[in-house]
């Protein structure tokens, strides 16, 4: 049997949506969760396999092995990953920002964005729920991932600053930022590399179903499940980048080189273990 963490958020819809879970079912149980849960019970082993926090990745890569071509990325704008803040970006230095409990990677990358970029030395960070109202009554600044980034821009996006973190990234750094990757415990690899192969295979299917039609169905599905717009959910999709691709590995590695000599990440990562489907692990670096 294998364990499989699923993300609650719509980002990683293009990977589940088309899933064949009638066939995986003997084989397969599902976890769903935030991804700072999946992170947690990934790390302990009570999760084999799924889409984590790339930072999750790069705190335990001696355990785990990455599936080729799958991610979550964007280069540019990402479009649910925002800073909402009182004052602009520039003048948070000493305030004291709250951090949605479910990410790990977003809220690394904005510590990085303030030491680095903005040569913020002092901003004090609090890990609270992702409660909009409650993070802006107590906060100077709140970040939040996901669908709760979004719902927040829908109805508050008029009235705070509003960052997307990931268009930060690309416009100080040139490079696409991958915020989920789908990572195995190497040992259940070894164990079971048929069934990791099958679910493989069964989400690179599920996006290339997404793929073909343009995102259609699942905007239409999503939309009447989350509100918003057809339109909207489309571009929204279109726009993000689900094939890991030799950029978005070189963005990452760059992200980690980063976050370690700004003290964020005590290991030098300086590659990637990826699963070769015919030749077993290699390394990317
Ligand atoms: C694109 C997003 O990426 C998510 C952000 C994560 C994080 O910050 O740790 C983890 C998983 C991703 O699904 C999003 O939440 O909008």
């Amino acid at each position: 049997m294998i364990t499989v963490g699923e993300i609650l958020y719509t980002n990683v819809h293009p990977f589940f949506y088309h899933l064949n879970r009638g066939k995986l079912e003997h084989q397969v149980s599902f976890i769903p969760s935030i991804p700072a849960k999946l992170n947690d019970a990934m790390a302990k082993g009570e999760i084999d396999v799924g889409a984590i926090s790339s930072f999750s990745y790069a705190k335990n890569h001696e355990q785990y092995v990455l599936m080729p071509n799958l991610a979550v990325s964007a280069k540019g704008e990402v479009r649910s990953i925002f800073l909402f803040s009182k004052k602009p970006i520039e003048e948070l230095n000493g305030c004291n920002v709250a951090l949605t409990h479910s990410s790990a990677t977003s809220i690394n990358l904005l510590k990085l964005l303030l030491k680095r970029f903005y040569k913020h030395e002092n901003v004090r960070y609090e890990t609270v729920p992702p409660v909009f109202g409650d993070m802006m009554a107590s906060f100077d600044a709140c970040l939040l991932i996901g669908d709760d980034a979004i719902e927040a821009k829908r109805h508050h996006g008029d009235s705070f600053y509003v960052y997307d973190l990931a268009e930060r990234w690309t416009a100080f750094t040139d490079w696409p930022m991958t915020f989920a990757v789908f990572a195995m415990r190497k040992e259940k690899l070894l164990d079971e590399p048929n069934g990791m192969h099958e679910l493989y295979t069964e989400w690179k299917e599920s996006r290339h179903k997404n793929e073909k039609d343009h995102y259609a169905e699942l905007a239409k599905t999503v939309t009447n499940d989350y509100g918003g717009t057809e339109r909207f959910w489309q571009q929204y999709f279109t726009n993000l980048r689900y094939h890991f691709l030799e950029e978005d590995q070189r963005g990452l590695l760059y992200f980690y080189q980063l976050l370690h000599e700004e003290g964020f990440l005590d290991q030098k990562i300086d590659h990637l273990n990826v699963w070769d489907i015919k030749t077993g692990i290699h390394s990317i670096t």
